[in-house]
């Protein structure tokens, strides 16, 4: 654990000096049957009063910030610097409540979340609780002092166990039998899910913030050739599914217009139809959440209407919150990988989809710049590379790069990609992204932009970021990843 992310050195050792076996713990008991209670060998720590379930949330603990700035010139030179959470955008968070009296265990019964949502932790039980058990959180492997319940000594060791500390990613999901024994299906609510949702740009609800692409549309006169024309759309391949929010045909004073596709190149329609050339038009880059938008989309090209019901959110059941964090600790371990093969610890993973098919191609890759000494070889581009050579592997007719490549599919990645690496996943129709690490400064989901949340872009994807980033993954913050 290092000393940015969790408890610092010596906390522990000062508390104990002020607190001597005297000490009578106050009748602190929260509603769900935590005390204080104080032991010679830890100073004090919380334990259960009465049986608690597996799976019971113990404690909310709101936390207090210091702004970076702040604690960078005086916080760090006191006291709370052994207190301190790092939270994810920087500041310094101090735990309130119980949040600060839990004490260490290399086999803890407690797990916990920072919840940037709420601004608190929250500490949950990971078993079945027997009264007076004391409660125990993981600080992880880097410790300041001799832990009681050690089974080895791991005072400041740089143990490299693959898992570089307290990983509080994991740290709900990484208990394989809590998730063999609980319902697969059951629905893990917001606050407890390891990762959260950037926040797609709001609806477009006046007519300069519309996002439009350029598409190639026909007049059609003879309504008799439409169907034709149709049926040469689906067989040519042209029929684009990013173009699922528009609908085909426009009907606009008298005249009918087919939309065809938004390729950079015309499409050369069939000669015996007799049309005119096809030409470019604006249209609106996704589906209208509202009726203003609709409107507002409806000048450009007719638009489908697909609202969302207020605060609508994906509900992620706990067999898919595990498959999702499975997947990230492949993403680690190759990332770890990589950095013992002295490359950047960068990695990229595209799991099976959950409840996917067994023929569903799985691809991993590493960032190899280093070895390939060439500029490009950047993890989302090598994995991007690898689900083409498969594609033209098992269907040899197939052609290289003619089919979008992450169609419907989720990528998990140690680092948020890069300008270059995001259009990249945006070019291959990527459904979803999850990523460990931020790069505010070079990131383009979420960092220096947010490329599938631009204006002009002809597809959009989900961006997830881990709550927790892995401390041993940090790369300099100047690289593009
Ligand atoms: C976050 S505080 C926990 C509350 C603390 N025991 C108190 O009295 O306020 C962390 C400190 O508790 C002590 N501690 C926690 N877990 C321990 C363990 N397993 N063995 C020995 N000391 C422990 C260490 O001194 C550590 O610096």
């Amino acid at each position: 654990m290092s000393r940015d992310e969790s408890w610092a050195a010596n906390y522990g050792n000062e508390i104990r000096m002020s607190v001597s076996s005297s000490f009578i713990a106050p009748e602190h008991l929260n509603s769900s049957g935590c005390r204080i209670q104080y032991s010679e060998s830890k100073g004090r720590g919380v334990y259960a009063s009465r049986e608690i379930q597996r799976d019971t949330v113990i404690e909310i603990s709101p936390v207090l910030f210091f702004g970076k700035e702040e604690y960078d010139k005086y916080g760090k030179f006191t006291v709370l610097d052994h207190y301190t959470f790092k939270w994810k955008d920087g500041r310094m968070a101090l735990a309130l409540g119980l949040g600060s009296l839990f004490n260490h265990s290399n086999s803890p019964n407690v797990s916990y979340t920072l919840d940037p949502h709420t601004d608190s932790i929250r500490y949950r039980t990971v078993r079945n609780i027997d009264p007076d058990e004391e409660l125990c959180i993981f600080y992880g492997h880097k410790l300041w002092f001799d832990p009681v319940d050690a089974t080895v000594s791991v005072i400041d060791s740089e143990l490299k166990d693959g898992w570089g500390g307290l990983s509080a990613a994991w740290n709900d999901y990484d208990d394989p039998g809590k998730l063999w024994n609980s319902d697969q299906n059951e629905i893990v609510d917001d606050h407890s899910l390891p990762f959260t949702m950037l926040k797609p740009p709001p609806e477009e609800e006046d007519l300069a913030t519309v996002r439009t692409v350029l598409a190639w549309v026909v007049d059609v006169p003879e309504s008799r050739k439409i169907t034709t024309l149709l049926r040469w759309l689906k067989n040519s391949g042209l029929e684009d599914p990013s173009l699922g929010h528009l609908k085909r045909i426009r009907k606009q004073d008298g005249k009918t217009t087919l939309l065809l596709s938004v390729d950079p190149t015309p499409p050369e329609l069939p000669v015996e139809l007799e049309l005119a050339s096809p030409f470019q038009i604006l249209v609106p880059s996704s589906a209208a959440l509202t009726l203003t938008s609709l409107s507002l989309k409806a000048t450009f090209w007719p638009t489908f209407y697909a609202p969302k019901r207020k605060g609508e959110v994906e509900h992620w059941s706990r067999g898919k919150v595990e498959w999702a964090t499975e997947a990230m600790k492949v993403v680690e371990t190759e990332a770890l990988e990589s950095q013992s093969e002295n490359e950047l610890p960068i990695s990229a993973f595209m799991p099976a989809s959950y409840g996917g098919g067994e023929d569903e191609k799985v691809a991993v890759a590493r960032d190899t710049r280093t070895s390939n000494s060439h500029p490009l070889r950047h993890a989302v581009l090598n994995l991007i590379r690898r689900v083409a050579d498969l594609e033209v592997d098992n269907s040899p007719s197939s052609e290289n790069g003619s089919n979008y490549l992450l169609t419907g599919r989720s990528v998990f990645l140690s680092h948020e990609p890069c300008i270059m690496c995001s259009m990249a996943l945006l070019h291959s129709r990527v459904k979803q992204i999850f990523y460990l690490n931020p790069m505010r400064r070079t990131g383009g989901c979420g960092g220096v932009t947010c490329l599938p949340t631009l204006q002009g872009v002809n597809h959009r994807f989900e961006v997830f970021v881990w709550k927790e980033v892995v401390s041993k993954l940090v790369i300099n913050e100047a690289l593009d990843a």
